[in-house]
């Protein structure tokens, strides 16, 4: 499809003809590998554009329509595998319609085929378009005796026994019905059934099957019909062939004959008169389309008078009185040219493949996700298989595309077949690329697998995350400096000259002395900050050059840690020098300092190692290095839990006490490290028992567990 196309108007007719050829043979083999083999190679839409290009061709040099034209045939050879059914009364295609112009040509060409009739005097039957195999079945005397696919319109393929695997088709229908029947519709798989089958396949590892329609015709087309029962096919009707009587004189008296028979028939089918309802049928059946069990690509108009129908009869491969009014494709096949890795606000590498441009669902798409790296190998965010194993998505590779209403685009699937010589795996980047920090994908605290997401490690220094780094910097419990909301920080982030520049934290404490440096750019000649304001934000930014050191540590943006685990570092560490020496020191992940970042109670392996990671980036520990030249953290309160007797242990305070509250006895076992629980259990490690100690004394004892005094408490910690 890449190749330049010269446009049908400016062909000459010795190109027109060699075009033709081209076309001729190029459609053909897609209906083999269609109709035959279950297995296309292009998209619909991408086959329906050289269908159309085919007949505009045609349209414009007549003289040159070939005799094996795609525009004289229908479908394509029956396979000899099954027995050959010659149709009494040949199965056709549908003339396609892709536009409101185009319903509105074809209600037109019909009242000017019929004659000058009254303006919607004439009805149409809309209904969905099943994407499933036409079958053709013939009852003599009540009694299915064939039943047979649409092969080439003339001849089908035997598949009776098949077909009687279906529960909802009839074998016999009711008396009265006439004496020959042939009822043709749309064999086809739910959407439910198919999802279940390739859960199954997955399962057992086997090959998915790609969509419901190729897996209902290849199904369906099995010589094995315990095969076919295993699928839980189904059926709509719709259509007739042959029939001895005539049960109705209307399409709709037609299919609700089918009904009154015991045939599924289609619900949404509707009977209307104008242009303007039949458009609208079709996009309430177009909102509804997601939420059908099965799979539509359209909808089907239809003349309801069977005498009008007669009298517009047949075109050499669809019949006059129709049309198939298709909704945009929803899926595509395209290349990908690149793969390129967004940086989002919160630091996730996301993949994204370069697309050569398609329309899809009627959009052009050009990018679509990729999600992770294991999305690209083609492993679901359970780890389990989406694709098969060597399908993992490659620059170069041909790939199916999905839109489905307003999501991304995704890419579904690669066609191995055209994958190119020397194509290889993608490498997913170990730094972030828009700041060249390293990238890291977490372990997942509950399954301990690796997260899907890969993560930029320099938060506080990444462009991509910069922005939003600010914000957090300068929100309420970090440095809480007001006159920096988000709008402001929008403005001096976007802002083009230095002097009123703000892109990094450090940024801001330097704000007052490059304004004062620069006599041409002034603040308060900026709309929206008058002279006061902007001594009102210098003079909030000054009052935080003294921070508390958890403050500090909370503004730094470090993954998992929030305002608690800041506290908690803060009062562990005591300063921040102390603080930034042990995550240096633990960076290997084992020794002394990354056993006591663990040991602290609140902190877990998966923000210590968050920790660490953020100080392993030297681009962290410049731009903290400059802000330490901006500011001073305060000392925290150190928490003594090392040297302290009671760290770690477990204390019960019981009856009235007297040297403390309750309050001061629990803040300050905490302080040194002491758990303090509400009742006494195997775990807990002193008894602190006031006068009157009741049950808890009582439980104490009889578990052998120490039992102080407050004085014996008190000289225990130290006083
Ligand atoms: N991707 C490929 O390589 C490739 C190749 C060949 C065909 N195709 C696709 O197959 C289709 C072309 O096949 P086609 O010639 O069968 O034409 P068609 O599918 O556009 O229309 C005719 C068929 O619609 C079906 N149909 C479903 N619901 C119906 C209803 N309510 N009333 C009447 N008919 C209904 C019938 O089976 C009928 O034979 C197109 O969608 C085309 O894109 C794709
Ligand atoms: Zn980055």
């Amino acid at each position: 499809m890449a190749e330049q196309m010269i446009a049908v108007e400016d062909l000459s007719e010795e190109q027109a003809r060699a075009e033709l050829a081209r076309l001729a043979e190029e459609i053909a083999r897609h209906d083999a590998l269609y109709h035959g083999k279950d297995r296309p190679e292009i998209s619909d839409a991408d086959y329906d554009a050289l269908k159309r290009r085919n007949d505009a061709i045609e349209a414009r040099f007549p003289a040159l329509i070939r005799p094996d034209s795609p525009s004289q045939r229908v479908g394509a050879a029956p396979s000899v595998t099954f027995a050959p059914v010659v149709h009494a009364r040949p199965m056709l295609s549908l003339d396609n319609t892709f536009s409101d112009e185009d319903v509105a040509d074809f209600v037109a060409s019909v009242y000017r085929f019929l004659g000058r009739l009254p303006d919607d005097s004439i009805a149409f039957t809309a209904e969905p378009k099943i994407d499933g195999l036409s079958m053709s079945i013939r009852y003599e005397n009540g009694r299915l005796v064939t039943a047979a696919t649409r092969g080439d319109g003339t001849t089908g393929e035997n598949v009776t026994a098949n077909i009687l695997t279906i529960p909802e088709i009839p074998r016999q229908l009711p008396a009265g019905a006439p004496a020959v029947v042939e009822v043709r519709g749309e064999v086809y798989m739910a959407k439910s059934a198919f999802l279940a089958l390739n859960a199954q396949m997955e399962a057992e590892g086997k090959p998915l099957y790609v969509n419901p329609r190729n897996t209902a015709s290849g199904s369906l087309r099995q010589l094995d019909p315990k095969v076919t029962a295993s699928r839980k096919l189904k059926f709509f009707a719709y259509a007739w062939g042959e029939m001895s009587d005539m049960p109705a004189d209307t399409q709709m008296g037609m299919v609700e004959k089918f009904r009154e028979w015991g045939f599924p028939v289609n619900p949404l089918m509707k009977r209307l008169t104008s242009t303007a309802e039949v458009l609208d049928h079709y996009r309430q059946i177009g909102l509804m389309r997601a939420d059908l069990d099965y799979d539509i690509d359209g909808v089907v108009y239809k003349v309801d008078r069977l005498d009008l129908q007669e009298r517009l009869g047949f075109r050499s491969r669809s019949p006059r009185w129709a049309t198939a009014h298709k909704f945009p494709a929803e899926q595509a096949f395209t290349t990908v040219e690149a793969i390129d890795i967004q940086v989002g606000r919160t630091g996730a590498l996301t993949p994204v493949a370069r697309l050569e441009p398609i329309t899809v669902g009627g959009v052009v798409v050009t990018n679509a996700t990729l999600h992770n790296a294991d999305y690209i190998k083609g492993i679901g965010n359970s780890g389990e298989r989406i694709r098969p194993e060597d399908h993992d998505i490659r620059v170069g590779d041909t790939v199916i595309v999905q839109r489905a209403g307003d999501v991304i685009p995704q890419v579904l699937d690669v066609v191995l077949e055209k994958r190119p010589e020397g194509a290889v795996p993608y490498a997913f980047p170990t730094k972030c690329p828009v700041c060249g920090s390293h990238a890291v994908r977490e372990k997942n605290e509950k399954t301990g697998k690796l997260d899907s997401v890969t993560r930029c490690t320099g938060g506080f220094v990444c462009s991509a995350q910069a922005k939003e780094h600010i914000k957090h910097f300068v929100s309420r419990n970090a440095f809480d400096i007001e006159g920096l909301g988000t709008k402001q920080v929008d403005f001096f982030f976007e802002a083009e000259d230095p002097a009123i520049q703000i892109r990094t934290a450090p940024d801001i404490f330097t704000l007052k002395r490059r304004q004062e440096a620069s006599p041409l750019v002034k603040l308060e000649n900026i709309e929206g900050f008058g002279r006061v304001s902007v001594r009102k934000l210098f003079d909030a930014i000054d009052a935080r050059r003294e921070i508390a050191l958890h403050r500090l540590i909370f503004a730094l943006g470090i993954r998992h840690v929030g305002e608690t685990t800041a506290k908690l570092l803060a009062r562990s560490y005591g300063s921040y020098v102390a603080f930034a020496e042990a995550m240096k020191a633990a960076a290997p992940m084992f020794g002394d300092a990354w056993n006591e970042l663990n040991a602290i109670d609140g902190i877990g392996e998966v923000v210590a190692a968050s920790i660490v990671e953020f100080f392993k980036e030297p681009r962290n520990l410049e731009v903290v290095d400059r802000l330490l030249q901006e500011i001073t953290p305060l000392d925290a309160e150190v928490l003594v839990t090392s040297g302290s007797p009671v760290a770690g242990k477990t204390v019960v305070f019981t009856g009235s006490l007297e040297k403390f509250t309750r309050d001061e006895a629990k803040a300050r076992a905490e302080s040194l490290g002491a758990k303090v629980a509400g009742s006494v259990s195997k775990k807990t490690d002193y008894v602190v028992a006031g006068a009157d100690a009741g049950s808890k004394l009582a439980k104490a004892q009889e578990l052998g567990i120490s039992v102080l005094t407050e004085d014996e408490w008190l000289t225990l910690i130290g006083g």
